[in-house]
Parts: structure tokens; C-alpha cells; sequence
């Protein structure tokens, strides 16, 4: 059995967050000091061969999402909704060099893809933490905008995470480190979240519930579902641990919330996690709307960081 330690993030070594006091991101990696270069090589980008505080110092409002061109065209819809310069069709990849992750930059804005799972976005989340160090940005707010499946809630409905959740539904996220498990925190900005709920109380197009997100490592067998191609439960075992999740007040279920929430936690950048639901988990487990409901459901949480951002920057 692995040793479960609590996490000091730090492995015995001096912390390094002498940026933390004053907006900035929090590095918690000594060795960092020592590298004559960072390479964020998916990213495609680097300390040397890249002037990183000209191109991000101005990042206020990082948001995440899995799919590529879903945050290209979260990108193109801020540049419209910022009245910002410029054609919006010259908004280019950042990250055009790999083809692990994109990246679009408007305004204060950076629209990242994050790609699918926990393995996916924690490396993502490394080298933009990283980024945003050595861009030496300040009081930067990241928002994972996703999707998810619902439990006993109206598909469409939107979700902000007060706590992410594992699938035992634990406030909790375990990395492995070497031979040893850590456990991480995985809070949430609670003042954001309803900040968030606030706004889009004055949207008011869709219905949005603030609840706790469980955050799983497969999307089939380990949601739950019965039509993955393995399946080693039974329909009434299904209901059962999906019934206990809503008693324990899970609403929506999705793949990176947790990783994303320690993280983000730990490096002191003010988080949240917005998802919209594509289904209701207890009807059913294959996503069956139409192309264009679907495309419309992903808009939701677009149209309401859209919304808190202009807020933010006093444009609404
Ligand atoms: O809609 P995105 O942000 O990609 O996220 C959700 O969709 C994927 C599964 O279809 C998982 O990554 C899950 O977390
Ligand atoms: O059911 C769903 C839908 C989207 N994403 C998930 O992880 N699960």
C-alpha cells in the first residue's frame, strides 16, 4: 500500500512563491530557479525564444475548455462582445507550432483547450501556471467552461462547481507523486461562483444552479454508464451509486474539475468551473439531442463569462 500524504506541495523544499502576495501566481517549484530556459513544449513556447510579459502581461481572464474549437470560437464571440479592434477572423493560434493544445489571445483574455481527462489538462495547467509567471501576470481569474452530464436536473441546465468531487464523492484530488499518493484541496472560489450565479440571474435565458461536480477518470464505465464496451455493473446498481451522488449533492459529472481546482488552488489563482448539461444522467446515457441543441447548450456558459467578464472590465 502507497503512503497518503497530505499535500505540502514543496517536497521538503523551500517554497518559492515570492510573487504570491501581490497578485501574482504562486510557483511552488524551487527548481524552476535553476533552469537556464523554460521550455512549455506544448505550448510551443519558451522563455527564450519568446518575450512572455509582452505577449500575456496584460491576461486578466484565462478560460479552458476541452475542445479546440470550442474555444476558438469562445475567442471570436470576446472579441465581438468587448467591442474589440481589429478582424476577429485575424485571431490567430498561439499554440499553431504543436498540435496538443490551441490558444487564442483577445484582449485580456486567453481561450486555451485543454483536451480530455485529468492527464490532459494537468499538463496544461503546468505550463500555463508557468506561463503566467514568467508573463508575470496579476490577479488573474481562470474558468473552466465546459460540458458534463447532469443528475436530476433539466438538460441545458448550467452548473457552477461550488466543490469538484471524486467518484467517492470526496472534496479531494489524489496525484501520485513518485511512490506516494498526495491528496490536494480542491476548493473553488466561492465569492466567484456567485458572482457568477449573479450574472446569470440577469441573463436569465437559461436555468443555472450553483452544486458540487464529480470530476471521474473515464467517461463509460466510470460514470456509470451501461453502453461503454465494457460494462461490469447492473442497471440497478447504475441508479443506485448516481441516486447516492445527488444525495450527496452532486449535479453534474465531468472529467478535469478536480485537478483543475487543486491546482488552481495552490498556485492562488481565483478558479471556477462552469458546465453546462448535455443530459440528465438519471433518463438516460447516450447523448441524443440534435447537433444544433447541443451547439447551443456549449453557448451557455460562453454567453455567461462573456457576461461576468464585460461586468469586470466595466463594459455592461
Ligand atoms: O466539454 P469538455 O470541456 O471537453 O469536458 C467534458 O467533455 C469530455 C467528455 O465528452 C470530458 O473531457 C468532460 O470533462
Ligand atoms: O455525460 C457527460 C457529458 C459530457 N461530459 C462528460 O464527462 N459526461
Amino acid at each position: 500500500m502507497s503512503p497518503i500524504l497530505e499535500d505540502s506541495s514543496n517536497g521538503g523544499l523551500p517554497e518559492r512563491d515570492s510573487y504570491a502576495k501581490n497578485g501574482f501566481v504562486h510557483i511552488k517549484n524551487p527548481h524552476l530557479d535553476l533552469l537556464p530556459e523554460d521550455i512549455l513544449y506544448h505550448f510551443d513556447l519558451g522563455t527564450k525564444t519568446h518575450d512572455l510579459p509582452s505577449m500575456f502581461g496584460d491576461v486578466k481572464f484565462v478560460c479552458v475548455g476541452g475542445s479546440p474549437n470550442r474555444m476558438r470560437a469562445f475567442a471570436l464571440f470576446i472579441h465581438q462582445e468587448l467591442g474589440l479592434e481589429g478582424d476577429s477572423n485575424n485571431v490567430a493560434d498561439i499554440c499553431a507550432g504543436t498540435d496538443r493544445y490551441s490558444m487564442f489571445k483577445v484582449g485580456p483574455v486567453l481561450s486555451i483547450s485543454h483536451g480530455m481527462g485529468i492527464p490532459s489538462i494537468s499538463i496544461m495547467l503546468h505550463e500555463l501556471i508557468k506561463l503566467l509567471h514568467h508573463a508575470k501576470c496579476r490577479d488573474v481569474t481562470i474558468i473552466r467552461i465546459g460540458t458534463s452530464g447532469g443528475i436530476g436536473i433539466e438538460p441545458g441546465t448550467v452548473v457552477i462547481t461550488d466543490v469538484a468531487v471524486d467518484s467517492f464523492f470526496r472534496p479531494q484530488f489524489e496525484q501520485v507523486v513518485l511512490d506516494k499518493v498526495v491528496v490536494r484541496k480542491t476548493e473553488l472560489h466561492k465569492e466567484l461562483a456567485e458572482d457568477l450565479l449573479q450574472c446569470s440571474k440577469e441573463i436569465a435565458s437559461f436555468p443555472t444552479i450553483i452544486g458540487h461536480t464529480m470530476c471521474t477518470y473515464d467517461f463509460y464505465e466510470g460514470q456509470g454508464r451501461l453502453d461503454g464496451a465494457l460494462c461490469s455493473f447492473s442497471k440497478e446498481e447504475k441508479f443506485e451509486y448516481l441516486q447516492r451522488a445527488f444525495s450527496s449533492g452532486v449535479r453534474n459529472i465531468e472529467m478535469e474539475s478536480t485537478v483543475f481546482a487543486a491546482m488552481c488552488h495552490l498556485c492562488g489563482l481565483k478558479a471556477a468551473v462552469v458546465c453546462v448539461t448535455l443530459l440528465n444522467r438519471l433518463e438516460g446515457d447516450q447523448i441524443s439531442e440534435s447537433h444544433e441543441t447541443l451547439t447551443e447548450y456549449q453557448k451557455r456558459p460562453q454567453q455567461l463569462i462573456a457576461e461576468y467578464i464585460k461586468k469586470q472590465l466595466n463594459l455592461s
